[in-house]
């Protein structure tokens, strides 16, 4: 197992579907070979003894290589995930108590192919109950100082890997952060709005449904950065998306376009709602936000996502709409 393969694991850990969703062909092949090789040893038992335990067992490896045969073209299910840890795992459960030093040679693959099935939580408690069981078997059946070896040596595998997946799901969290986020003011930034946009666009032409833009502008920012210093600019920029991000609805979402300029996406808000929700915000910047000399507000151009519209149009509407606001509010304190 390379050091890939652990990264691209840790990825598919925190979501669902996992593993299988980015490479169907090599999972199923994992757990096609592990089912068999798992299978060997029960049915070779059962075989000579019998009949109807051979036939179950031929069943179940019937239904572990067809799954193995599905997830070679679709994605895999949590459910799917659950039948093959079933039965992967109850096998193995039945040959710690019929063959435990096999049981135990197949413990630490199996406890690690649980990390392919499940996200990281789940799969870490599924193995440690896993563990739990085929340890006591083995103590059981087997003399001590064996048993505790195998015991020992799967626990050492399940730590590992645990550690392992764990350092790798915070590496890609943390890499996944920043490649979402303005890490100045933590809002998220220019590429996740494309995202956003994108989604919003079909669900507003699928379900005819209402989308608004805002894009945002702050005024005077420059000369507040030219007399009270640079980093009192970034303090400003952080407080103002406190301050936004405490105003807006769960489904609003608040982007950092790049120096001043923001974007809120507000879903299922017709455009006179948007308009009022802004200018609500535009009075309550300058009252929270203040800094003596330097006039502070926002300026903000609206527009509505229309069917048919690109995100290029899109957004160029709400730039222009911005224009206009910025120079007429320009025009009233030139006045
Ligand atoms: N402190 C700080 N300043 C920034 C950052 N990014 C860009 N800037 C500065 O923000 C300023 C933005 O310029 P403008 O938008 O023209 O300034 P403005 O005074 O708001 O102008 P109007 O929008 O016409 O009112 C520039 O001086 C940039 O150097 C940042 O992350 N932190």
């Amino acid at each position: 197992m390379n050091i890939k393969f652990l990264s691209d694991l840790s990825l598919c850990c925190k979501k669902q579907p996992i593993l299988i969703n980015r490479y169907p062909k090599y999972a199923a092949f994992v757990f096609f070979t592990t089912a068999l090789l798992i299978s060997y040893f029960p049915f070779k038992y059962a075989f000579a003894s019998q009949w109807g335990l051979s036939i179950s067992v031929l069943l179940i490896i019937v239904v572990l290589v067809l799954n193995a045969l599905k997830l070679m073209t679709s994605p895999l299910t949590i459910l799917n995930g659950i039948l093959i840890a079933v039965i992967i795992g109850g096998m193995l459960t039945f040959l710690s108590f019929s063959a435990p030093l096999a049981a135990g040679i197949w413990t630490p693959a199996f406890l690690v192919s649980l990390y392919l099935l499940f996200p990281f939580k789940v799969a870490w408690l599924v193995a440690l109950f896993f563990w739990l069981i085929l340890s006591y078997s083995t103590v059981a059946q087997l003399t001590f100082d064996i048993a505790l070896r195998l015991s020992l040596s799967s626990c050492i595998v399940l730590m590992l890997t645990t550690i392992i997946v764990k350092i790798y799901n915070d590496a890609i969290s943390t890499a996944e952060g920043l490649a979402t986020t303005d890490v100045l003011t933590g809002a998220l930034n220019r590429r996740t709005m494309l995202e956003v946009l994108h989604k919003e666009h079909e669900r507003v032409t699928r379900y005819k449904q209402q989308c608004c833009l805002v894009m945002i502008d702050l005024d005077n920012f420059k000369t507040l950065n030219d007399t009270y210093g640079h980093a009192s600019g970034d303090e400003l920029l952080i407080q103002f998306v406190k301050l936004v991000h405490e105003s807006i609805r769960q489904n609003d979402t608040l982007f950092r376009l790049g120096g001043d300029e923001f974007m809120l996406v507000l879903p299922c808000l017709n455009i006179a709602d948007a308009y009022a929700f802004v200018a609500r915000l535009q009075k309550l910047v300058p009252q929270v936000i203040n800094y003596k000399s330097v006039e502070l507000g926002m300026s903000f151009g609206v527009c509505e996502m229309q069917e048919g519209e690109t995100l290029n149009e899109l957004i160029h509407n709400a730039d222009t709409a911005l224009y206009q606001n910025k120079l007429a509010r320009k025009a009233n304190t030139l006045l």
